[in-house]
């Protein structure tokens, strides 16, 4: 059993589909990607994983309980993380009372007591930000930026982490020192799922992908099975290369 899963979930908006009977799982200690053209209907599943977005029909479960009716908030107390696609940063805070703000979370997520600020210290050492923590979060460029969104989530102590096209607008060598991240959090046993346009870090980095188009999976398997599926060829001419 994957710790996180979605048992045939659908999502309408009007007559559109944009989820389509998807059922996919994320496993502690592995990333899992989630691939597909724009508008496949990746950041919708996301929605209905971590409860903004209510499915037609279909199941959420965490480590094997039904959360598909419980609020955003709970489901983060449950130890459920996410970042946005548009940064959902606060511009005018520093980048560590960017991190900071997520505390609340933690005290609700830790039974014991917890010293915050020691927290926030310690996160923003992990993910590289210790040298602009002092900077005001406006004058960060967008590739840090997304390091800071991910700082945030990790400041919550989850359990399954949710990362919308985290790398894009980095450099070459932000996406590197960024895949030595995840994989680093992975190895650690952290369960995430990676939606994500650049396909050779998600090549890289998964053990296993699922592809989503026209809001159904076409193709699950490893990065190989991937690249090699002939329903992902045919999804992606035009669009992108499916090679590493
Ligand atoms: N709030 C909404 N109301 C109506 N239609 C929506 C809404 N959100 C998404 N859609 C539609 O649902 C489909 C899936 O969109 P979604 O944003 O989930 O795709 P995506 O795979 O995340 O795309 P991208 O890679 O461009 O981010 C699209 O057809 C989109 O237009």
């Amino acid at each position: 059993m994957s710790l996180l899963e979605t048992r045939g979930i659908t999502v309408r908006f009007g007559g559109n589909t944009a989820v389509d009977d998807v059922s996919i799982g994320v496993d502690e200690g592995r990333i899992t990607g989630l691939i597909g053209p724009n508008g496949a209907g990746k950041t919708t599943l996301f929605n209905t994983v971590t409860g903004l977005q209510k499915p037609a029909s279909g199941r959420v479960l965490l480590d094997g309980a039904d959360i598909t009716r419980l609020a955003p908030a709970r489901r983060a107390h449950l130890g459920m993380a996410r970042t946005f696609q548009r940064l959902e940063l606060f511009l005018s805070l520093s980048v560590r009372d960017n991190v900071r703000v997520a505390g609340d979370i933690l005290r609700a997520n830790t039974r014991h007591r917890v010293d915050v600020d020691k927290e926030t210290d310690r996160v923003l050492s992990r993910t590289g930000l210790g040298d602009i923590a002092h900077l005001e979060m406006s004058d960060v460029p967008t590739g840090r930026a997304r390091v800071v969104e991910v700082a945030r989530a990790l400041m919550t102590s989850p359990r399954v982490l949710l990362l919308d096209e985290p790398a894009s607008g980095q450099t070459e060598q932000e996406t590197e020192d960024f895949a030595g991240l995840l994989a680093g959090l992975a190895a650690e046993g952290l369960a995430i799922c990676l939606v994500e346009h650049d396909l050779p870090l998600v090549m890289k980095l998964c053990s296993t992908i699922h592809v989503l188009d026209y809001g159904a999976v076409i193709a699950s398997g490893t990065p190989k099975e991937i690249q090699e599926s002939p329903e992902v060829i045919a999804a992606y001419i035009g669009t992108e290369e499916v090679t590493a």
